[in-house]
């Protein structure tokens, strides 16, 4: 790949407990070369969570500069919080010709989905609500009262799953890892992708 060639910039989104988190962690091993863009959040860290691993964890008046500073790509309120995709890290990643994952709640994917058209959004859904539910408790890192929350914007975040170009039912994590996996190696075979390499060529034979 020439310098030239930029990464594919990659969106995820799904509601709370759906398993954005443990796909992303079972993707390191079937897609290594994938980069993962750490978020900003005004959220307190769970237990484990480290700060510049999981989250890059900020105060109010924290989150606030770095948008004043515009150094974030989008940013989004969700069930009290602040959340944000840290601007230079992804537009080096995609300049340096490596694919970057962003994964995002909704009002924030359709922000980047503005600036980045190009992107490739996946939207990672549950077999059911009941399951979705179920797996949200079973977590047991959230309050029922968050919890309540969070089940409540799912259902709107599902409903704005036609502004996706892929939807994923995580059935089995290692299903969803390699359709995920499948959609990066079809979205390099595009031809607009190639095209560039195929006109270079074509002026050598001339
Ligand atoms: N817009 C936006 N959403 C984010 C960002 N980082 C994480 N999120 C989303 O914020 C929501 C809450 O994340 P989190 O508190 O970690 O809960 P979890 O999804 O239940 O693990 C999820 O939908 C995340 O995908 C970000 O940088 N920007
Ligand atoms: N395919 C799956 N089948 C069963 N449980 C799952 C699956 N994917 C994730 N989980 C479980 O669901 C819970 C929520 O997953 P998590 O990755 O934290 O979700 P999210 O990041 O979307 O909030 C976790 O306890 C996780 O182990």
């Amino acid at each position: 790949m020439t310098s030239s060639e930029k990464g594919i910039l990659i969106v995820l989104s799904g509601p709370s407990g759906v398993g954005k988190g443990t796909v992303c962690k079972a993707l390191r091993d079937c897609a290594p070369n994938l980069i993962y863009s750490v978020s900003a959040t005004t959220r307190a860290p769970r237990e484990g969570e480290v700060d510049g691993v999981n989250y890059f964890f900020k105060s109010r008046e924290q989150f606030q500069q770095l948008i004043q500073d515009n150094q974030v790509l989008e940013w989004a309120e969700y069930v009290g919080n602040y959340y944000g995709t840290p601007r230079k890290f992804v537009e080096d990643t995609l300049n340096s010709g490596k694919d970057i994952i962003l994964e995002i709640e909704v009002q924030g994917a359709l922000k980047v989905k503005k600036s980045f058209p190009e992107g490739v959004f996946i939207f990672l859904l549950p077999p059911s609500m009941d399951e979705l539910e179920n797996r949200i408790v079973g977590r047991g890192t959230e309050s029922q009262e968050v919890i309540r929350s969070r089940m409540s914007v799912a259902m709107d975040e599902i409903r704005m799953m036609e502004h996706y170009d892929y939807a994923i039912v995580n059935d089995h994590v290692e299903h969803a890892c390699s359709n995920i996996q499948s959609i990066i190696v079809a979205e390099h075979c595009r031809k607009d992708k190639v095209v560039s390499k195929i006109k270079q060529w074509m002026a050598e034979v001339k």
